[in-house]
């Protein structure tokens, strides 16, 4: 799936080559913005809405006439997470329900075993037999990883840098991170950067040495990043932990910042250990303080230009890159919602994190795919918006007409997350398919893409609209997808799709189940009769019978099948009645189909395989 670069210093790969060929000019950029839950009322593309539904009496306090949301109520929104591993005992707004055990853990090879060669070059630093004595036994063995056996004993699965480094000195008495996490947290996305290492001007990011001292929080507290240090007191807990930590005030307070920072802790010491929501993201974001929003893009005016915008977020065109901006923790509405949660942003940064991982850049696996949106870099900043993405907002806005508010309104303690993403092309309600067969190769992208997402974390995205699937030309002829083992190389046809926007998404990290609870969202499910898409929110919640931490692969198929619809009625593009025909009897197969995992098994994609075919 990767491609080799010209310039050994920068990550150049599938994507950054096909957008390096696509989209060249800023100016000639056309995406058009097609938000999650578009107002019927002013959306070309949207049946009228049914007067009898309510509307959302939530609007912007920043401008109240901007905008109006028909299917949110973010006042009850909230990300659940659901710790099935030793520990993991965070469970906000967690519904009791018994009618179905807790779901297993993904199939698969979800975690490398640990590398010992590294393992081994690492304890030859400390007393690993001191070190292998007082090491505490993980209360629930199920959870993790068996650690690899030595001369002297085995090596506990010792998960991340923080971690090891807490083993090292005797100061871990909580049980540790399951190694999935750990994987997770020490893949390339979580570098740690300082606000000027973030080099969005440069062509491409750079992909740092992922050191010891780089990536670790510990590294930031010893260095003392006070350029990017802004002084809140919502922050300050979190700088003085580590300030302490840099002056060596004793274990204890070394212990505890670090064990606070650490994503060990993050979600299952929230609750009980007074840990922020905000201390965990910084961390899992691999940063002790947030940076300084105007900084990272000063220096990129010139190239950034708008590309899209949805409800919670703006998307910017960096260079090769997409940055989607969006706002959390203000106490006052952003485009007429309540503004997202360091909570609820956590969890987002972890489900993306995981779905990086089908990427396959940290060894091999049974899943994998490139079919999920590339988060390269997560960035908590906070400031007032950047006059370069102010001026990109409003050139968007005279094209476009935006539905969100000005920017310009948030205040100078504004936080936000800034994922950092491979640009992934168009959206499929602006691209303009050319035939059938670039139709087709959408569809098996697609069901591919969560077939494999099924099979190695339970995925469902549970909100594919055409604004979430993104396209772009390409000229590789063939992609390969790897399903439980089998490889599957699938023609392309000069298209490359990903699939973004996780927000209602659910998964199995192995460590925990994030999902969103969409019973205290009755809104969503209220859109117009007779549209695919609020109809499709309504089959789901039939198929989840309103208890959204179970696992239904058959969302995933509802929503191929709403593909399909939107491809036979709202889509335009060269072809017979016979492929209509095709089309419409696929549509009535994959309602028998209870999984994406079966669907790729349908005769309609079979001659789309080059050389495996899944079923072989
Ligand atoms: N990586 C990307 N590459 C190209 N365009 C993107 C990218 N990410 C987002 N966009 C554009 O920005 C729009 C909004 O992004 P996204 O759907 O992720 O935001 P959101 O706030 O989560 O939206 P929603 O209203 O669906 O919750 C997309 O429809 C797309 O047009």
């Amino acid at each position: 799936m990767k491609t080799s670069s010209s310039n050994s210093n920068a990550p150049v790969d599938l994507w950054s080559e096909i957008l390096a060929a696509e989209t060249p000019r800023p100016q000639q950029i056309g995406v058009v913005y097609s938000r999650r839950n578009p107002n019927p009322r002013n959306h070309p593309n949207q049946q009228p809405s049914d007067p009898a539904l309510p509307c959302s009496t939530r609007v912007s306090l920043a401008d109240p006439n901007k905008r109006v949301s028909w299917n949110r109520s973010l006042s009850t929104r909230g990300r659940t997470s659901i710790a099935v591993g030793a520990c993991m005992v965070y469970q906000p707004g967690l519904k009791k329900d018994k009618r179905k055990p807790k779901p297993p853990l993904p199939k698969g090879k979800l975690v490398q075993p640990p590398n010992f060669e590294k393992e081994r070059l690492y304890f030859q630093e400390v007393d690993a037999f001191e070190l292998l004595e007082e090491s505490p036994s993980p209360k629930k063995v199920g959870t993790w990883i068996t650690g690899n056996m030595t001369e002297e004993g085995p090596i506990p699965a010792i998960s991340s840098r923080l971690e090891k480094w807490l083993h090292s000195r005797r100061l871990n008495p909580i049980c540790g991170s399951s190694s999935t996490l750990s994987k997770i947290l020490e893949a390339p996305s979580t570098r740690m950067e300082t606000i000027c290492d973030l080099d969005l001007n440069a062509s491409e990011l750079r992909t740092l040495e992922r050191t010891e001292g780089s990536n670790s929080l510990l590294h930031s507290a010893q260095t003392g990043d006070k350029k990017s240090f802004i002084e809140n007191d919502l922050h300050l807990q979190t700088n003085d932990r580590m300030l302490a930590a840099q002056s060596g005030e004793g274990c204890e307070d070394i212990e505890a910042a670090v064990k606070k920072l650490s994503l060990v802790s993050t979600l299952s010491s929230i609750d009980d250990d007074h840990i922020s929501p905000f201390s965990a993201l910084l961390s899992i974001c691999g940063q002790s303080a947030p940076s300084a929003f105007q900084d990272v893009f000063s220096s990129v005016s010139d190239t950034i230009v708008k590309v899209g915008e949805g409800t919670f977020g703006e998307a910017f065109k960096v260079n090769n890159y997409v940055c989607k901006i969006v706002p959390f923790d203000g106490d006052f509405r952003v485009n007429g919602e309540v503004q997202k949660t360091s909570e609820e942003l956590l969890e987002e940064v972890l489900l993306c994190k995981t779905l990086n991982q089908l990427r396959g850049k940290d060894g091999d696996s049974d899943n994998l795919c490139s079919a999920f949106i590339d988060c390269v870099e997560f960035r908590v900043c906070q400031g007032s918006y950047d006059a370069a993405l102010i001026r990109a907002w409003e050139d968007w806005d005279l094209k476009h007409g935006s539905e969100n508010d000005h920017p310009k309104e948030f205040p100078d303690k504004q936080c936000y997350v800034v994922f950092v993403q491979q640009h992934g092309g168009k959206d499929l309600e602006s691209f303009a398919l050319l035939n059938f067969d670039e139709a087709r190769t959408l569809l098996v992208q697609v069901t591919a893409g969560l077939a494999v997402a099924e099979s190695a974390y339970e995925f469902e995205h549970r909100d594919l609209h055409w604004g979430n699937i993104l396209i772009g030309r390409s000229d590789s002829e063939t992609l390969q997808f790897t399903l439980d083992g089998k490889n599957m190389l699938v023609k392309t046809y000069g298209l490359i799709i990903s699939i973004i926007d996780f927000t209602l998404s659910r998964i199995n990290t192995g460590d925990r189940i994030l999902y969103l609870d969409l019973s205290s969202d009755p809104d969503l499910f209220k859109g117009p009769k007779g549209d695919k898409q609020s109809e499709t929110y309504r089959r789901m919640k039939e198929v989840a019978e309103d208890w959204w931490e179970g696992s239904y692969p058959k969302t995933n198929v509802l929503w191929l099948i709403y593909l399909v619809d939107i491809l036979l009625i709202k889509k335009s593009f060269e072809r017979t009645t016979k492929h209509e025909r095709d089309l419409r009897s696929l549509k009535k197969r994959l309602d028998k189909y209870d999984s994406a995992k079966e669907a790729i098994l349908d005769p309609f994609f079979t001659d789309l395989f080059l050389e495996s075919d899944p079923k072989a």
